[in-house]
């Protein structure tokens, strides 16, 4: 233990009643980062934080900004109505709320004049922009906490004032400093008080790049801790080789198999989280614990969800004594602070390296033991490993941690036979096919992640598909043998993968209104299609009609070589003594057959030989 990690070694004193929230909350020592951040934060300089994940970063700016409140009286009238003292921005609702309960920890211990409060601006179904200038102009609040799109929208409104803002922390800067947010983050710095206090803090700050010059810093001390590791020594990093099509499975397994607490396990996009998380809790129910054990509790999580039940998942999978697990994409990648996951389960690496630090850092924080797994399709994305390796990730495969003995065709009727009780999951699945697909495609990886080597029909089997959906990047799988295994069957033909292929006119929604919808939709359809029918019967019948009238040029052909049969007949019969050019075609045709008639007679009288057909 360092002597000069004791909070009592700061060379300004803390606040008593910060320093009784320390003390009440557990936290005896300093951390590193906070050892070298509040003394100068607290004083007078900008900061740009780059410490590991859980390292403590939060209280390393929460005591400066409440030190600098009490140090410059804000609490106690100096900061007018409208006014405020500190702007926290975070890039997620979830880290923004859990930034503002680490404030309400220590100020439960507050003992001050003037009170301290904090707000929270963050995009909520409840409530409007409008109705949080209201609270803020009412309550008075001197620490506002909240997320980007949100809070420029608060700050543009005319009774909301800035000029007292004294200090600006962004948490996660390298986020807020991306594309997504940058717009937003500096629309909003610009709007501040450009004497005020800048803190930039993230676990992979320096992916920020020059954006950080964008804030306002003003003469910045970077404050780096354990500079070579990229991640907490605690987290022992995993991965397992597995296939699509068994990929669900042996997320199941390990579920069910692995010691753990909390589990956070990630998917990649929100769509699949949704998908997977109604199929898993079905199989808990209805196959009592043959796949997952039925005591596990499983949460979802995902930006397709309202605040107000973002927020109670996190806070009931937080509470939860039980085992439990969370299915998540990136929402909940950053900052999210659960001191029990000891388990990050990836199904697929994220886009974005740093997404791997940060979601591989919801475990082992504050010197806690953690495990990190990730899946890796067998074949190209093998390649991963070393790509981390480059970026300071030692990844060691635990073959360990899978099954050996899955039963791979009963799992894909399960998951068939749960797809076929309502055509909305069918519906679903496509969806979240598309959605990997896309993801897929956007891989900042892209030499190791690409669609050209994407197992489809594997990854067709992982969602329980049972036809390969119709786009470009698979038309090649149309196909009834697999180019690489000459003589498997790889579809049944047009995409089927199965054997008989699913009556998908009569494969139903369970909700009523839907199928009734669906039924109408296919009887449009099929009158539609009665009446395309009928017009390619009509088609085929004037093609049969043109095809008529090419016979017509043939007979007018023909009859222009009769006529001058005829016309040589007629000579022969003229110099014969007979005459007839009075008669109108048909009459002059039977005229002159029963003349030729005659006149074959009158030959064969001549010379007694037979008549040539020619002659007709
Ligand atoms: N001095 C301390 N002593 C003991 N525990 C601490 C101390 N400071 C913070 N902690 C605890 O460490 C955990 C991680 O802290 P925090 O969430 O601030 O990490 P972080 O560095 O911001 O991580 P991330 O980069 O993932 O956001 C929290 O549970 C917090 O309560």
């Amino acid at each position: 233990m360092s002597r000069s990690l004791t909070w009592d070694s700061l060379s300004v004193p803390l606040q008593p009643w910060i320093r009784t929230a320390v003390e009440v909350q557990g936290f005896d020592k300093m951390t590193p980062v906070q050892a070298a951040t509040i003394p100068l934060l607290t004083g007078n300089k900008d900061v740009v934080v780059d410490s590991v994940t859980g390292s403590g970063k939060t209280v390393a700016f929460v005591v400066p900004v409440l030190e600098r409140i009490v140090a410059e009286k804000a609490n106690t009238g100096t900061v007018k109505k409208g006014h405020f003292h500190t702007l926290i921005l975070s890039p997620t609702r979830e880290l923004a709320k859990q930034t503002q309960q680490v404030f309400a920890s220590f100020l439960e211990q507050y003992t001050g004049s003037g009170p301290i409060r904090t707000q929270l601006l963050v995009g909520t179904d409840a409530r409007s922009s409008r109705d949080d200038v209201s609270s803020f102009l009412e309550d008075r609040p001197l620490v506002l906490i909240g997320t980007p799109g949100r809070v420029h929208d608060f700050l543009q409104n005319p009774k909301v004032k800035t000029a007292s803002c004294n200090m600006a922390i962004l948490d996660e800067a390298d986020r807020l400093l991306d594309v997504s947010f940058l717009k937003d983050v500096e629309r909003i710095l610009r709007v501040l008080p450009k004497q005020r206090r800048t803190g930039l803090f993230s676990a992979t700050i320096g992916s920020a790049g020059d954006h950080i010059f964008k804030t306002g810093l003003r003469n910045p001390v970077k404050i780096t801790v354990n500079s070579k590791a990229a991640a907490p020594s605690t987290i022992a990093f995993n991965y397992c080789v597995v296939t699509p099509e068994t990929k669900l499975q042996q997320l199941l397994h390990v579920l069910n198999n692995y010691r753990f607490k909390k589990c956070i396990v990630y998917f990649p996009t929100c769509i699949s989280v949704q998908y997977f998380y109604a199929f898993i809790t079905y199989l808990q129910s209805k196959t009592a614990g043959r796949y997952l054990d039925s005591d596990t509790q499983v949460y979802s999580l995902h930006g397709k969800l309202q605040t107000s039940s973002r927020m109670k998942t996190l806070d009931k999978f937080t509470e939860d004594l039980r085992t439990s697990v969370l299915l998540t994409t990136d929402v909940a990648a950053r900052g999210i602070d659960i001191p029990d996951v000891d388990l990050v389960l990836q199904m697929d690496p994220p886009t974005d390296a740093d997404f791997f630090l940060h979601r591989c850092g919801r475990t082992g924080r504050f010197n806690r033991i953690g495990k990190a797994v990730t899946f890796l399709n067998a074949g190209r994305e093998e390649d991963y490993v070393p790509f981390m390796a480059v970026k300071n990730v030692e990844l060691v495969e635990a073959p360990e941690l899978l099954s050996t003995t899955l039963d791979t065709a009963e799992f894909y009727s399960t998951i068939q036979h749960w797809m076929l009780e309502d055509r909305a999951r069918f519906d679903h699945a496509v969806r979240s096919y598309v959605a990997f697909i896309r993801y897929y495609s956007n891989h900042a990886a892209s030499s190791i992640f690409r669609l050209q080597t994407l197992d489809y029909v594997g990854l067709c089997r992982l969602f329980g598909l049972f036809r390969l959906p119709r786009m470009p990047e698979i038309t090649r799988h149309f196909k009834d043998e697999d180019p690489e295994r000459p003589g498997e069957k790889i579809t049944f033909g047009d995409g089927w993968l199965v054997d008989p292929p699913v009556d998908i006119d009569n494969y139903k929604y369970a909700d009523p209104k839907r199928e009734e919808a669906r039924v109408k939709e296919l009887a449009n359809l099929q009158k539609i299609n009665d009446k395309k029918k009928l017009k390619f019967e009509l088609k085929k019948k004037n093609m049969a009609w043109s095809n008529n009238s090419t016979s017509k040029e043939g007979k007018a052909k023909r009859r222009e070589k009769m006529q001058l049969k005829r016309k040589a007949i007629e000579a022969e019969l003229e110099r014969n003594g007979g005459d007839d050019s009075s008669a109108d075609d048909d009459e002059v045709t039977n005229d002159w057959k029963s003349e030729i008639i005659e006149s074959r007679k009158k030959r064969k009288q001549d010379n007694g030989m037979q008549g040539s057909f020619d002659d007709l």
